[in-house]
């Protein structure tokens, strides 16, 4: 492997637990600065928390919307292009033709919007006497996957109940991705339970790393988030996590270590395709 190739199998990850306030201007200069700090940690991968602009909440959606191009995404891609940083940007809540969705922009490390990925599932649950939440009461799903190249490699991209969809994992692993970012807001009902075993289970299963990023938790806020952004490698362990105060949490991916693991426990390979499959959609 030349010394080249060899420097691109290892970048740094930051991931931003944000400490998101119904001040969207607020939400924004904190997340701008914070994109600073972790460029000047030599990350060279940045990632937001979901709903980074607005709090999270069926009621807040429509008032806190944009368009994109807009005053949010207008920000990350001038974050983006200062810092020379990729920048998944969380999500903001979208409007778009009436409707509104819960939506990623991603950036290159010029500014330029590589993609959205509009939230694939959306998060419709009630767990009696604990948690009712439904999305869809206010959004409307997105119907792509979402997958950008770095020079370091493939990067998949799914908004928080997106992780729970396993077949969406292993549809972004065959189209190549060595890491699988979710902005998440898990809830103190599904967070201490779920949260960190869905990443692992992502991580394991498709050998590949993965990175989540919540916002910080605040008690005073109508949905209460669990924080706890965390990365995890190939082997199923986590490398890097926080708690539920706001924070940068680092970590250092290599893929020559995701390549050894994929080696020693080849499963990838050893997926019996012929008895069974997780192939895309491509009709409708
Ligand atoms: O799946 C969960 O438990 C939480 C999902 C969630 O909070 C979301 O999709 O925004």
């Amino acid at each position: 492997m030349s010394t080249l190739a060899r420097a691109m199998s290892k970048f740094r990850l930051a991931v931003i637990q944000l400490h998101v306030t119904n001040v969207k201007r607020d939400n924004l200069s904190k997340a701008k600065s914070l994109i600073k700090e972790a460029a000047g940690q030599g990350s060279k991968l940045v990632v937001l928390p979901e709903c980074f602009n607005s709090p999270y909440g069926t009621g807040f959606f429509r008032e806190y919307a944009e368009k994109i191009p807009g005053e949010s995404t207008k920000m990350l891609s001038e974050a983006a292009k200062e810092n020379e940083v990729y920048l998944i940007g969380g999500s903001i809540p979208e409007e778009d033709g009436g409707k509104l969705y819960n939506t990623c922009p991603v950036f290159g490390s010029d500014g330029t919007l590589l993609m959205t990925h509009r939230k694939i599932h959306l998060f419709d649950i009630d767990v009696p006497g604990k948690i009712r939440f439904q999305e869809s009461e206010t959004l409307s799903p997105g119907s792509a996957f979402s997958v950008f190249e770095t020079p370091f490699c493939k990067v998949g991209v799914g908004i928080c109940y997106d992780i729970r969809f396993a077949e969406l994992a292993q549809l972004y692993s065959k189209m190549g991705c060595g890491l699988l970012v979710y902005p998440g807001a898990f809830n103190m009902t599904t967070g201490p339970a779920h949260w960190e075993l869905l990443q692992r289970a992502r991580a394991l299963d498709n050998q590949l790393y993965v990175a989540t990023a919540s916002p910080a938790r605040d008690e005073t806020s109508s949905y209460v988030a669990w924080g706890h952004s965390t990365v995890v490698n190939p082997w199923g362990e986590v490398i890097s996590t926080t708690g539920s105060e706001e924070a940068v949490v680092y970590a250092d991916i290599d893929l020559q270590y995701m390549a050894e693991v994929r080696r020693q426990i080849p499963v990838t390979v050893q997926k019996r395709d012929d008895l069974y499959a997780v192939n895309p959609v491509t009709e409708r």
